[in-house]
């Protein structure tokens, strides 16, 4: 592990799902990290898995940087009290909203002048639909953006240090107003959020009949419908105007089809279904790939595996060994049989060599 780009302690206010992966991350750098939480079972599980060392009250502290991991709606009190006990140090918040938190910030009477200059509001978009410590991972923002969103007050050693924190955990960093960052995740998560909470609310109560066929569509359409109504009642809250816009033009799309669907055979019906199917190919075909490069059309191949401990380990490290790169995983169980379905991705060129090899180590690979 490369030695890290920050050099002080840093303070993690808030030690659950984002502030414990951020500690394993930087505890990995060799950082000396602080954890605090006002639950002390969050603060003692983070403490447990390693994610840094527990505050406490009465040692003296200097750190070089406070990241505040609290939920949204107290993340500007936070910041505030860190900005006011740590003068020296820079102090980044890591919520999913940027505008509200800076205004709430920006409107404080009870800042010093100037205290703002040591603070950077950023937001790595990792994250998963579980939260708490023990669901913390130090990988979790490997390779994922990380948007910087400096006021006009943010000075260049804070933008320096926030950058440092997301360079250590090996993320990829853009820079955003925080405008311009509200409007960019409404779109890319906000949206998504709703729109899967709203068909997976579909299946509260459907028979279970019908359910005991979903496949991977319904799955990848519904993965996050299972995060925390607490935090998410926070971020759409604090961006209901920028998510507003996007989903007034989901309504219109939505009547369009409601309407198309209502006479499916009509004059112009067909066409109409296949701009709205040909239009979701479109935008689905402009989300970048990995490492944020360009998108990257894969190759997918299903090798079947028998449901017994090891054996996807043991596939992993035969791709391994044949040297293909696996680009994404993912697993799926044929009904009633004891076999797991694992489907694989990766690059079209590798597609074939690696069929053949596997068919001939005795994998049973699926055409
Ligand atoms: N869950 C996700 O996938 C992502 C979350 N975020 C942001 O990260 C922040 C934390 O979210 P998670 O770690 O998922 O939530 P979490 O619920 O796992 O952890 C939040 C922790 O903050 C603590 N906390 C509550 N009030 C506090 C206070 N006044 N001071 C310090 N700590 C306090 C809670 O006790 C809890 O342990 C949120 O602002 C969220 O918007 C950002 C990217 C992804
Ligand atoms: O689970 C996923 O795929 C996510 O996209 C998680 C996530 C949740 C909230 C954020 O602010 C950023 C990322």
């Amino acid at each position: 592990m490369n030695p890290s780009h920050l050099s002080g302690a840093v303070l993690v206010l808030g030690s659950g799902l984002l502030g414990a992966s951020i500690g394993l991350g930087l505890r990995a750098r060799g950082l000396d990290v602080v954890l605090s939480d006002p639950s002390p079972s969050a603060q003692a599980v983070a403490v447990d898995i390693g994610a840094g060392r527990a505050f406490v009250p009465a040692q003296e502290l200097h750190p070089e940087l406070v990241v505040v991991a609290a939920p949204p709606d107290v993340s500007a009190q936070v910041v505030a009290g860190a900005l006011t006990q740590y003068p020296s140090a820079v102090v980044v918040d890591i919520a999913s909203v940027k505008g509200a938190i800076l205004a709430q910030l920006e409107a404080m009477d009870s800042l010093a002048p100037g205290a703002l200059a040591r603070y950077v509001g950023t937001h790595p978009m990792a994250g998963r639909e579980r939260s708490g410590p023990v669901a913390a991972r130090g990988e979790l923002f490997n390779s994922m953006p990380w948007v910087l969103c400096p006021s006009e007050f943010s000075s260049a050693h804070a933008i320096k240090v926030a950058h440092s924190l997301a360079i250590d955990l090996d993320a990829v960093v853009f820079r955003f107003t925080a405008e311009e960052h509200d409007a960019a995740v409404a779109l890319v998560s906000h949206l998504p959020q709703v729109m899967a909470s709203l068909v997976a609310s579909r299946l509260a109560e459907s028979p279970s009949a019908a359910l005991s066929l979903s496949g991977n569509g319904l799955r990848d359409v519904t993965r996050i419908a299972a995060s925390d109504p607490a935090l998410w009642v926070q971020i759409l809250g604090a961006n209901a105007p920028k998510l507003l816009e996007i989903m007034q033009g989901v309504r219109t799309d939505l009547d369009r089809l409601i309407n198309t669907l209502s006479a499916p055979t009509a004059p112009g019906a067909r066409l109409d279904l296949a701009q709205l199917m040909t239009e979701g190919n479109e935008g689905q075909s402009r989300i970048p790939g990995k490492h944020g490069g360009p998108p990257q059309q894969y190759s997918w191949l299903t090798v079947l595996v028998d449901d017994k401990p090891g054996q996807i380990a043991k596939l992993l490290t035969e791709i391994g060994e044949i040297g293909v790169n696996v680009e994404d995983l993912r697993m799926d169980h044929s009904a009633g049989l004891q076999v797991g379905m694992v489907e694989i991705s990766v690059l079209p060129a590798k597609r074939v060599a690696l069929v053949e090899e596997l068919t001939a180590r005795g994998w049973k690979v699926l055409q």
